[in-house]
């Protein structure tokens, strides 16, 4: 996997973006219909992260994984380039005009984002703002055999519930080793 710390210029690619705290099954969902598109059109499968998760600066939540075990588990996934941009201070003032010039930097054919997706400063880029201007597939919230949405801030809850085997469950790889049990990667 090649890993970029800034945003590289690319001829072609299928892009994920989003911060992946987990990479739990919602996330696994997202990367696999993203894989198969890459296959089939024959380029790089992409990801554009952060180096810490947003509500984690902002709240201070606990964090699922660390860096370095996301990166781990997006390569286990089939992900071909990573960009992970270092969430800081200037980092979040950027707008999200500015951060759909950066995208532009990767000539994605398709961007893959879940529904609830939003970015740049203050939350205030919409779907629309990318689809004004890329391809975008949005895939629906993956939900759990209740019918309860998979986020990382669920995961997070259960963590601090002390329901270890329910956060693995969604999460798709077990909480302290950060091995794959149940997840079966789809072709
Ligand atoms: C350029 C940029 C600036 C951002 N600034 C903020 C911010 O000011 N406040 C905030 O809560 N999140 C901010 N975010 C994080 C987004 O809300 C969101 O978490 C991120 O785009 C990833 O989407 P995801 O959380 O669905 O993975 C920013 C994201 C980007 C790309
Ligand atoms: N359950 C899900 N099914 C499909 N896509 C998802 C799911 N959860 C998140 N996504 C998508 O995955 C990308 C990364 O999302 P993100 O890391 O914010 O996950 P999250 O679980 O919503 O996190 P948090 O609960 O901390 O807000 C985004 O494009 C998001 O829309």
């Amino acid at each position: 996997m090649i890993f970029h710390n800034q945003v590289p210029n690319l001829t072609s690619c299928i892009l994920v973006i989003g911060t992946f705290d987990g990479v739990h099954k919602g996330h696994q969902y997202l990367i696999s219909e993203a894989r198969k598109k890459a296959k089939k059109q024959n380029v790089p499968l992409v990801v554009y992260t952060f180096s810490l998760p947003p509500k984690v600066y902002f709240q201070k939540t606990i964090q699922l994984c660390s860096l370095e075990e996301k990166i781990n588990r997006l390569k286990k996934l089939g992900v071909d380039q990573i960009i992970v941009a270092h969430f800081n201070e200037t980092y979040m003032k950027k707008t999200k005009d500015e951060f759909i010039e950066e995208l532009k930097k990767l000539q994605p054919l398709t961007i893959y984002i879940g529904s609830n997706f939003r970015f740049g400063a203050g939350r205030k880029g919409e779907i629309l703002d990318l689809q004004r201007v890329f391809d975008v597939n949005v895939s629906e919230i993956q939900v759990s055999a209740d019918g309860e949405a998979i986020s990382s801030s669920r995961i997070r809850n259960l963590i601090n519930l002390k329901q270890f085997l329910m956060a693995e469950s969604l999460l798709g790889w077990t909480y302290e080793k950060g091995g794959l049990h149940d997840y079966e990667i789809r072709a």
